[in-house]
C-alpha cells in the first residue's frame, strides 16, 4: 500500500557530545568500518542497542551500504530495526532517541480505551473492527514503526526475492527486533523464496519518506487495516515524527469494519483492478462486491467527478453560475461516493475558484473547510497546511477591505 502523505524527517538530533557531530545538526554517522572506539562513543549517543550491521547489495546493482540499526527500548520495549544507508539511519536516531512532545502525546492514546478489536474476516484473514462508536475525525490508532527499510534496497520488480545478499540483512534485522512474536504474526503474501521479513514488509508496510528517501515503513496495528475502495479511515503522518495515527473519515459504528484504501482514492473499478493487482489479492470491499449495476453507477459518478474537475478550469470565471453548479455537483457526488478524505483537497481548489470571482466569502468558506480536512488527515504543520493559511490571511485581507469600503460607502450615504 501506498500512502500519498510523506512524514519528513530532518536531522534535528543535536548530540550531547558536540564533538562527535557529523555537522551542525544531525547525529554522527556510524557503520561497520568506523573505528570501534570511535563507535563505541557514538553509539552511546544513539539509541541503537546493536553495533550497525552493514553490506553493500552488489547483486541488485547496488554501490551503496546499507546497514541494520536496531533499538531495542523503542516504542515501549517492542523495539525498531532499520535498514538504510548510515546517513539516514543518523536523520532517524533524533525521532527513535528523543519523542517529541507530539510523539509522547500519542503514546498516551496507545493505552487509551481502544475502540478496536481485530479478528478474522472472511476472504481477508485478519481485520480489525469498531468495538464502539468512533466519530469522524476522531484519531482511534497509533502506530509505531516496528522496521523501517530503504526502497532502494528492493529489487524493483515486486515479486521477485530482495537483493540475494539480502537475507542477511533481513534476517538480522529480525533478529534483533524485540518483539518478534507481533511482527511474525503479520500477514504475508510472496511465498518461502521470499525471506520471511522481505514477505512482511511488501505485503504490510506503508510508503514513506525518510531523510529524502523512499522507503517501507511497518507500522503493525496499521497494518491490520483491510482495504476498501471506499474507506472509513485514512492513515495520518506528521512531520519529524514517526508515529502514523489512524483517523476516521465519517463516524463509523460499533461491529462495522474499519478500512483504508492501500491505492489513491476515487478511481474507478477496472483502474482499481490495475492498481490493486499489484498487491496480489482480489478486493473483495463493499464497493468491489456490489451487484454490477450498482458499481457501474459508481463508476460513472467517479467518471464525472473527474470530468467536472477538469472542467471547471475550462469555465469562464464571468460564468459564476455554472461555477457554482458544478461545485455542488462535485461534493455531492464525493459524498454519495463517500470520498471524504478527498473532500479537503477539491475545497482548496473551490476555494481558488471564489477567491478569483471575487467571491471572498465563499473562498473563506472552502479555504476553512480545506484546512479543517488537511489538519486532520495529513501534516498540520505540512506545507499544504501552511500554504492554506497564508491564503486565508489573503483572503482575510480582501474580506476586511471589501467591509471598510462598505463601512465608507455607508458613511457616504
Ligand atoms: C495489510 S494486510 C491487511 C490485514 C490482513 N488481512 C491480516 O490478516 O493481517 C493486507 C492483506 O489483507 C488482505 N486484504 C486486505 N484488504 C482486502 C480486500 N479488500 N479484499 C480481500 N483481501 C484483502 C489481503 O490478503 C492482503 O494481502
Amino acid at each position: 500500500m501506498f500512502i500519498h502523505l510523506y512524514p519528513q524527517t530532518q536531522c534535528p538530533w543535536d548530540p550531547t557530545t558536540p564533538s562527535l557531530r557529523s555537522d551542525g545538526n544531525c547525529s554522527a554517522l556510524v557503520d561497520d568500518d568506523t573505528d570501534e572506539s570511535l563507535a563505541h562513543r557514538i553509539l552511546a549517543n544513539t539509541p541503537w542497542t546493536h553495533a550497525p550491521y552493514c553490506l553493500v547489495p552488489r547483486s541488485i546493482g547496488s554501490e551503496q551500504k546499507f546497514c541494520v540499526y536496531s533499538s531495542s527500548a523503542f516504542n515501549d520495549g517492542s523495539g525498531i530495526s532499520i535498514i538504510a544507508t548510515p546517513e539516514t539511519a543518523a536523520t532517524l536516531a533524533a525521532a527513535v532517541q528523543n519523542p517529541s512532545p507530539a510523539w509522547r502525546a500519542r503514546r498516551h492514546l496507545a493505552h487509551q480505551a481502544r475502540a478496536y478489536s481485530v479478528i478474522p474476516m472472511p476472504g481477508k484473514g485478519m481485520g480489525v473492527i469498531a468495538t464502539r462508536r468512533i466519530a469522524q475525525f476522531e484519531a482511534f490508532m497509533t502506530s509505531f514503526p516496528a522496521v523501517i527499510a530503504d526502497n532502494d534496497f528492493f529489487p524493483d520488480d515486486e515479486d521477485a526475492g530482495g537483493p540475494s545478499e539480502g537475507k542477511r540483512l533481513f534476517q538480522r534485522a529480525l533478529d534483533q527486533l524485540s518483539d518478534k512474536k507481533r511482527f511474525l504474526s503479520l500477514a504475508k503474501s510472496k511465498g518461502e523464496d521470499v525471506h520471511v521479513l522481505e514477505d512482511v514488509l511488501r505485503t504490510n508496510a506503508f510508503g514513506i519518506t525518510v531523510n529524502g528517501r523512499d522507503a517501507k515503513g511497518l507500522y503493525p496495528e496499521i497494518a491490520r487495516l483491510n482495504h476498501a475502495c471506499d474507506p472509513n479511515a485514512y492513515g495520518r503522518f506528521t512531520k519529524g515524527d514517526l508515529a502514523m495515527s489512524a483517523v476516521a473519515t465519517r463516524d463509523i459504528m460499533p461491529g462495522e469494519e474499519i478500512t483504508i484504501s492501500y491505492i489513491p482514492l476515487g478511481m474507478p473499478t477496472p483502474y482499481r483492478a490495475k492498481s490493486l493487482a499489484n498487491w496480489g489479492f482480489n478486493c473483495t470491499c463493499g464497493l468491489c462486491s456490489a451487484p454490477a449495476e450498482a458499481r457501474e453507477a459508481s463508476d460513472q459518478r467517479r467518471e464525472r467527478l473527474v470530468d467536472i474537475f477538469y472542467a471547471m478550469d475550462k469555465v469562464p470565471q464571468s460564468d459564476y453560475q455554472e461555477l457554482v453548479d458544478l461545485t455542488r455537483e462535485f461534493v455531492d457526488l464525493l459524498q454519495i461516493e463517500r470520498l471524504e478524505a478527498k473532500v479537503g483537497e477539491y475545497f482548496q481548489a473551490f476555494m481558488r475558484i471564489y477567491y478569483n470571482i471575487g467571491d471572498a466569502d465563499s473562498a473563506m468558506r472552502y479555504a476553512k473547510a480545506a484546512l479543517r480536512y488537511a489538519e486532520t488527515f495529513g501534516d498540520p504543520e505540512g506545507g499544504f497546511c501552511e500554504g492554506l493559511r497564508r491564503d486565508m490571511d489573503v483572503i482575510r485581507r480582501v474580506l476586511d477591505d471589501q467591509k471598510e469600503m462598505q463601512r465608507q460607502r455607508q458613511g457616504e450615504e
